[in-house]
């Protein structure tokens, strides 16, 4: 019987073809580790992340969390909070609202929640902005938004696809650190999309690189660094392969 505590996500033998895309993922994801999802441009690194949190259903196969069969369970009914490239941000609902459906669909909010959401925006650098409207603010700032809703929804799996993107150098170093302090506190098992190698650097247990829709390499994050002899990984790591490398 496989070990459901230390298991935090499992594809099993998934399919799935999107257009003439075909996926095929066979993979698990350990208890509390944060992996890197990397890849060329157009390999299937949202998808998988889409798979997971429930936006594409699998043609066949099955997928768990945390030991529990999702496979068809609506997003919302899964145990994940999400920080996507278009935020999901309700654009007729002020931040508070937004911040404050992550913790209770109703709105039911204790006083301690209350304070949780004020003290979320604080930490992601917008204090006094519950009132303000997504439209109102700039991508980055939207984008700082959904790490405040990751922060007080503590779900056990955090899925993020390329949170950085959109934010200048300076708040993307504080928005890694928050990730990191974030996860320090939860230990959520946490999967992020990233197009740079520093990412990987910095904050990832593991790696897992797509290529045409399926897993290429599924590794640590040392052994990743050391793949030389795979063309698709030295294209990704780039310059940072060149400057890793020991004299
Ligand atoms: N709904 C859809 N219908 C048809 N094709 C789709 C659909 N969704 C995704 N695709 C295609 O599937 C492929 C994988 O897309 P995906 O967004 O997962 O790639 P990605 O690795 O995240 O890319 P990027 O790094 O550019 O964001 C792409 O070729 C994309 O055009």
């Amino acid at each position: 019987m496989r070990d459901e505590a230390s298991t935090g996500i499992r594809l099993d033998d998934v399919h799935l073809t999107l257009g003439n895309r075909a996926f095929h993922f066979d993979c698990g994801f350990e208890r509390g580790r944060i992996t890197a999802v990397v890849g060329p441009s157009g390999s299937g690194k949202s998808t998988l992340l889409n798979l997971v949190s429930g936006f594409e259903r699998p043609a066949s196969g099955r997928i768990e969390i945390a030991g529990r069969d999702v496979t068809d369970l609506a997003p919302a009914e899964r145990p994940v909070s999400l920080v996507f490239q278009d935020n999901n941000l309700f654009s007729h609902l002020d931040l508070f609202t937004n911040i404050g459906l992550g913790i209770h669909p109703a709105m039911r909010l204790t006083p301690a929640d209350r304070r949780a959401i004020s003290d979320a925006l604080t930490r992601v650098g917008l204090p006094g902005y519950e009132r303000r409207l997504p439209g109102s603010l700039s991508g980055g700032e939207r984008q700082r938004v959904a790490f405040a809703r990751a922060l007080v929804r503590h779900r056990p799996v955090l899925l993020l696809d390329e949170p950085f993107a959109a934010l200048d150098p300076g708040l993307r170093a504080a928005m890694v650190e928050l990730l990191v302090d974030l996860h320090a506190e939860t230990r959520a098992t946490v999967l992020i999309v990233t197009h740079d190698p520093r990412d990987v650097e910095r904050l990832a247990d593991d790696v897992i690189f797509i290529d045409d829709g399926h897993v290429l390499v599924k590794t640590d994050k040392t052994t990743f660094f050391q793949s030389h002899d795979i063309a698709a990984v030295q294209n990704f790591l780039g310059e940072h392969a060149f400057t890793r490398q020991s004299p």
